[in-house]
């Protein structure tokens, strides 16, 4: 059951399952990607592809696809800060008390292609990152071209 429930947004970064059932307490809580990931080999993410593009470990980003029906063509998504993502576990265990069953998506409320998140962090960081526009993942199109 609580696997179904996280299933049912796929689309939104970070998933808190929690409930109470008459056989024990669960809380489920599902992030894309891990905090403070520095992942091996070859990063499957944006932030931490950017990231080495920044450090020179890599040398160029791909940005995924730049026809999608959005404001500057690549994916959208509602990225969150890492403090409110705390802040929304520790809510969720706050929750544990309460009986029933609810799924909490967490974000900002506010989307920010993929384009926009690269300018942000060029800006942040003061460093150009090369890029280059590749083929989008075709997985995703059923959600995002509906
Ligand atoms: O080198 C890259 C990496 C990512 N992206 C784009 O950047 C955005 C964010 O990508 P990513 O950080 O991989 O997040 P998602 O595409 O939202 O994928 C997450 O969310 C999916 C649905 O929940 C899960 O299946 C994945 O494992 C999880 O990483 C997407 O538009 C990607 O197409 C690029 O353009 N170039």
């Amino acid at each position: 059951m609580l696997q179904g429930l996280e299933n049912i947004n796929e689309r939104n970064c970070v998933k808190c399952t929690f409930g109470n059932y008459p056989n024990g307490t669960y809380v489920v809580s599902r992030t894309c990607g891990y905090i403070g990931e520095d992942p091996c080999g070859i990063p499957n993410n944006l932030m931490p592809f950017v990231q080495q593009v920044a450090v020179g470990r890599r040398p160029a980003l791909t940005v995924f696809g730049s026809d999608y029906s959005t404001k500057d063509g690549t994916e959208v998504r509602d990225y969150l800060h890492i403090v409110d993502l705390a802040d929304g576990h520790i809510a969720a265990l706050r929750k544990l008390v309460a009986a029933g069953c609810e799924v909490y998506n967490l974000g900002t409320g506010k989307g920010t292609s993929v384009l926009e998140m690269v300018a942000t962090f060029e800006k942040a960081s003061g460093k150009v990152l090369p890029e280059s526009i590749g083929a989008g993942k075709p997985y995703l199109r059923q959600f995002i071209d509906v």
